[in-house]
């Protein structure tokens, strides 16, 4: 179990603190701190604030994910999907919103736009070697085993 704190921003003092899943869950959903609404425009992208920020453990991460609902009925995703939130970043967390729908997209204030989920990082050391072991696959790669 890890400590994640929450810091509301300005911007977010009218709108609810986001719901964890339940109890035990490893995220929450994202609202959008926008003043009223936000048009994304069919093709375009564009920056939204959720009016938090957050402090978490060293050895996690948070993603921001799309919601499956939006993906599904109005083609709303996040253009770098998952968007990383660094242990040690303080600002407001952002969702980079891209409307692969064909109609405009509104973002209405308070609205659940994107969902966050927390990840535990394992450590890793870099070394750099001549060779690599051999494998069954070896280089094989993007399809070569077929459909
Ligand atoms: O969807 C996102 C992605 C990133 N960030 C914030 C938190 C993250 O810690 C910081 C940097 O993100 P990332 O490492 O993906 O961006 P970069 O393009 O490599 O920028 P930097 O040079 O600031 O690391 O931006 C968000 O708020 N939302």
């Amino acid at each position: 179990m890890y400590d994640v704190k929450i810091r509301k921003l300005p911007s977010s003092k009218d709108l609810p603190l986001p719901k964890q899943m339940s109890a035990s869950s490893a995220g929450f959903d994202l609202l959008a701190a926008v003043k009223e609404e936000m048009v994304v425009a069919p093709g375009d992208w564009t920056l939204i604030p959720t009016g938090i920020s957050l402090e978490m453990p060293e050895q996690l991460e948070a993603q921001v994910r799309p919601r499956s609902g939006l993906a599904l009925k109005h083609g709303i995703t996040m253009l770098n999907s998952p968007g990383t939130i660094d242990a040690d970043y303080r600002g407001e967390v952002k969702v980079i919103v891209h409307n692969l729908g064909r109609e405009s997209f509104v973002v209405k204030r308070g609205e659940r736009i994107a969902q966050l989920v927390f990840q535990e990082l394992p450590k890793i050391r870099m070394m750099e070697v001549a060779e690599l072991s051999t494998t069954s696959r070896g280089e094989g790669g993007f399809g070569h085993t077929g459909k």
